[in-house]
């Protein structure tokens, strides 16, 4: 049975999130998926959703065979307890693969890290997309 990690914000559920997550399932048999912490999203601006509701529409999607959210200190915590065999990477995230591959083989972590690419073009596959879009409609501010 091959494991295969996929992560990420999830923050209003859009079709690239599912093109993300099925071709990370494609990679194996059963897909984990950890559901980041709100106070871990610094790379971007603050999620709109709570990560209680994020991780109850991933958990709801049926290629998802189990979802968790991120620990807030020890963000190699749940991969330790999921031992993943591949992790999936999406095209956009900011991780070097092979740094990552480093980083989790000195965690004691032995295993391999695939970057997805961008499946075709989806013009509001993207959160801050979809958000910008509703401001504008909307009359607010970009
Ligand atoms: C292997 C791995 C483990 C992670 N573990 C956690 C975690 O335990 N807690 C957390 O809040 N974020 C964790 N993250 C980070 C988030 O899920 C992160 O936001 C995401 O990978 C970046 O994608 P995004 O641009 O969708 O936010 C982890 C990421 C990776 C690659
Ligand atoms: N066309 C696509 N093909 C494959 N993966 C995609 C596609 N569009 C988006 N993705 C992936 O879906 C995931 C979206 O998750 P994420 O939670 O980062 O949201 P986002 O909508 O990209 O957020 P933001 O717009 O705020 O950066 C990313 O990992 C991204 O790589």
């Amino acid at each position: 049975m091959v494991k295969v990690l996929a992560t990420g914000t999830f923050d209003i559920l859009h079709p690239g999130h599912l093109l993300y997550l099925s071709e990370a399932k494609k990679l194996g048999d059963e897909l984990y998926v950890i559901v980041a912490r709100d106070v871990n999203v610094l790379h971007k601006p603050k999620p709109i959703l709570p990560e209680e509701q994020r991780l109850e529409m991933v958990r709801s999607l049926r290629i998802v065979d189990h979802a968790v959210l991120g620990d807030r200190e020890d963000k190699w915590k749940p991969v330790r307890e999921i031992k993943p065999d591949i992790i999936a990477i999406g095209y956009d995230q900011h991780f070097d693969i092979k740094e990552l591959e480093m980083e989790l083989f000195r965690e004691g972590l032995d295993l391999k890290v695939v970057r997805i690419e961008q499946s075709n073009s989806c013009p509001l596959c993207s959160s801050r997309a979809i958000i910008n879009r509703i401001l504008r409609l909307k009359g607010g501010e970009k």
